[in-house]
């Protein structure tokens, strides 16, 4: 009997999704791959249709290549006739053929529209000529959802009389309303004289003014294109919140206008969204020109910094300090100030494991402790916190058996963050290792008062999960100068350190304890050779 075919959607997701009908920007600050970027960083998955192919950089735009009407159309068709995306944002439309064409696949597939009537570069370069804008008031402009361009687009669609103020700003988005978009949103980026960003959308009924404080920074390239790429991605997420809300309302009874409830927080989460963007990225140079590019994902500075990041080393473990609140406060110490000491006597890696501290001092405390780590070149990783690792960019994390499940962490975290898992067995050293582990931590080796009803696994077992495990492992509890020796001379090869925190911290003088005990591992690592 021959076996029925799968369907191939079974147990799949469907994600939301936007095309882009854009020109490419070999500065990759705007045009396409803005787009990409931006619907990226608010997880939406991007397709392109290419129009034109321009040769630009951080100065300006130094030539454009069209793409032929009829690769438009066969990109479009490929695209839209498979993949089938949510909304689909336009950018660059470089000629009106291209703009017939682009309108003729939209009647066939009714997709919501986002234009971004791209006329001029944020350089100054103008890349729309009258025959386009004609294209774009009687074509395209009736045909979307929302429009949003800035005060020279605005201007440029109604005739060419500048916008000085909101009230302009106002009666603007009222007239290109009447040229058909069901919604306008009028970019005051640009507007003289004011000390926050006002935006103006107008929905045929209605104005709202978003106002934000204006962030000044010349890397502002591709402002534009991010914006309605981002409100594009809000829509195509918003799509089933949308009926979400309709159903919740039609129950209550009561009359809301849905689409724009949806459409508005969307817009506020955009401009919040590039808003963070462009705040963080004031300080990162990219080309020489006037207007540079800015990061939409926000993690460029993070490898920029002085010290830079590197891959784990597993000789990194050989003195691991590990931190501890209640004895820091009883000593009377910062975090800080603790692993200072530490590093400064000698530890390899620091671990900030704060049970009793509260999550925004403890925040505060990790990025202090991380410029010290950074400096050092030390390694520095948070316990059990993932949120504190991911918010200030710790190198990695040390979790136990009844934490996250490592697989888990290793999805958030991503490749390339430190992920070190506790285990007693040879079982739980493989699946640590199956999940994506760097190293493991196995103990406790003695009795110790720093962790409640630990259960001891001895120098045996210790020596049992160092033969199986194919991580190079940290051995853990109650080890100090007095036993350290025995532990190291252990002599298995997968065993590169210790991990101690009372033996450090619960002593008056961290950097004396942390030179004695590195002093001691170096000797018996010495006997072992
Ligand atoms: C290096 C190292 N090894 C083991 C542990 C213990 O982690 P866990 O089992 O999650 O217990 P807590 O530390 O969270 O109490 C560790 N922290 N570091
Ligand atoms: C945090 C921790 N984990 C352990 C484990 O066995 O997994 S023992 C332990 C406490 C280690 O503190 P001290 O060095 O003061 O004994
Ligand atoms: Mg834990």
């Amino acid at each position: 009997m021959q076996q029925e075919e799968e369907p191939k959607h079974l147990g799949k997701v469907r994600v939301p999704h936007v095309l882009t009908v854009a020109g490419s920007d070999s500065g990759a600050g705007a045009g396409i791959q803005a787009d990409l970027k931006a619907c990226s960083a608010r997880g939406v998955y991007c397709s392109t249709v290419i129009t034109a192919v321009t040769a630009q950089n951080t100065v300006g735009v130094q030539g454009v290549n069209v793409v032929a009407e009829d690769f438009v159309r066969e990109q479009l068709k490929s695209v839209l006739s498979d993949m089938h995306p949510d909304v689909v944002k336009t950018g660059m439309l470089p000629s009106p053929g291209i703009i017939k064409v682009l309108c003729q696949s939209l009647k066939e597939f009714q997709e919501a529209l986002v234009v971004d009537p791209v006329m001029v570069s944020t350089s100054g370069d103008v890349l729309a000529g009258p025959l386009i804008l004609a294209s774009f008031r009687e074509e395209l402009l009736p045909m979307a959802d929302i429009v949003t361009p800035n005060l020279r687009e605005a201007s440029a669609l109604l005739g060419g009389a500048p916008l000085q103020t909101v009230g302009d700003m106002r009666s603007a988005a009222k007239s290109i309303h009447d040229i058909g978009p069901r919604n306008v949103l009028v970019k005051g980026g640009d507007l003289p004289e004011s000390s926050d960003a006002v935006d103006v959308l107008f929905d045929g009924k209605e104005f709202y003014e978003f106002h934000s404080t204006r962030i000044i920074t010349s890397n502002t390239h591709g402002t534009g294109c991010t914006l309605a790429s981002s409100i594009a991605a809000e829509l195509a997420r918003g799509s089933s919140v949308l009926s979400a809300v309709k159903h919740k309302d039609i129950e209550k009874g009561v009359q809301l206008k849905c689409w724009l409830i949806v459409d508005v927080i969307g817009l506020v989460q955009s401009k919040r969204y590039v808003g963070s963007a462009l705040d963080y990225s004031k300080d990162i140079l990219i080309g020489g020109g006037r207007q540079g590019p800015f990061d939409h994902l926000m993690k460029l500075k993070h490898n920029a910094l002085p010290c830079m990041r590197r891959p784990f080393d597993p000789s990194d473990l050989l003195m691991y300090a590990v931190t501890d609140s209640r004895m820091n406060k009883r000593w009377g110490r910062s975090m800080s100030d603790a692993v200072k000491a530490a590093i400064e006597g000698g530890a390899t890696i620091v671990q900030l494991r704060e049970k009793d501290t509260d999550t925004g001092d403890f925040l505060e405390a990790a990025k202090t402790c991380l410029e010290i780590c950074r400096r050092h070149n030390v390694p520095l990783l948070i316990n059990d916190r993932i949120d504190i690792a991911l918010a200030c960019d710790a190198d990695g994390v040390h979790i136990g058996q009844s934490d996250m499940p490592a697989c888990v962490a290793r999805t958030i975290l991503g490749p390339d963050k430190i992920i070190g898992i506790s285990c007693k067995t040879p079982q739980q050293a493989e699946k640590a290792w199956i999940d994506g582990a760097d190293y493991i931590g196995c103990g406790g080796v003695y009795p110790t008062n720093t962790k409640e009803n630990n259960i001891t696994v001895g120098l045996d077992g210790l020596k049992t999960v160092c033969l199986e495990s194919k991580l190079p492992v940290v051995a853990i509890g109650g080890i100090g100068i007095s036993n350290v020796r025995a532990v190291m001379e252990l002599g298995v090869p997968s065993l590169k350190g210790v991990a101690v925190v009372s033996a450090l911290f619960d002593r008056e003088c961290v950097l004396t304890e942390s030179r004695n005990l590195l002093r001691a591992i170096m000797d018996s690592t010495k006997a072992v050779k």
